[in-house]
């Protein structure tokens, strides 16, 4: 298992709101938890950032995290995320934030240590780009959106 560097921006964190951990043997996700001081209401069409008290520093280029959704207030509550996916750089050391995005139509009010997203570590790819003229012709070639039909 590899191991990343975390520090805890907030005291409450690992006393009265849980560390961030995976949940069972299998969680591709640790969840994140909103580190707020009061009950905040997010009303039907508001984004808002929120804290989450802790901040990791991957190091490793091969490596990133992505904050995701959790499926249940996403789909119950509309409660999503404001840019979709947040992509945590490896070099980044500072707070992990959470724009928090109310898609839905009610009111929604989230609880200081709630969790309300999910972090996901991700092998990445860093690449060189090399300038051509032409490609080697493949069997797609410039076909796309569709090109292939639906079924
Ligand atoms: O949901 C998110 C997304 C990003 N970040 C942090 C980690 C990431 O490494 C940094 C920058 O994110 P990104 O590159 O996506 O933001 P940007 O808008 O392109 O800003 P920058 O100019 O800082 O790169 O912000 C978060 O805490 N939460």
């Amino acid at each position: 298992m590899t191991t990343i560097e975390y520090k805890i921006l907030d005291p409450r964190i690992g006393t009265e709101f849980p560390l961030p951990a995976y949940a069972t043997t299998g969680s591709a996700g640790m969840d994140l938890r909103a580190c707020l001081d009061v009950p905040l209401e997010l009303n039907a069409g508001d984004t808002t950032l929120i804290p989450t008290g802790i901040a990791i520093h991957i190091g490793d280029p091969s490596l990133a995290a992505v904050i995701l959704p959790r499926s249940g207030l996403g789909h119950k509550h509309g409660i999503v995320l404001g840019n979709l996916v947040g992509l945590i750089d490896s070099d980044y050391q500072g707070q992990l934030f959470i724009s928090c995005w109310n898609r839905g139509s009610a009111s929604f009010t989230i609880q200081p240590g709630e969790r309300i997203a999910q972090l996901v570590f991700v092998p990445v790819v860093q690449v060189a780009l090399q300038q051509v003229d032409d490609f080697d012709q493949s069997h797609r070639g410039k076909g796309g959106f569709g090109h292939s039909g639906r079924h």
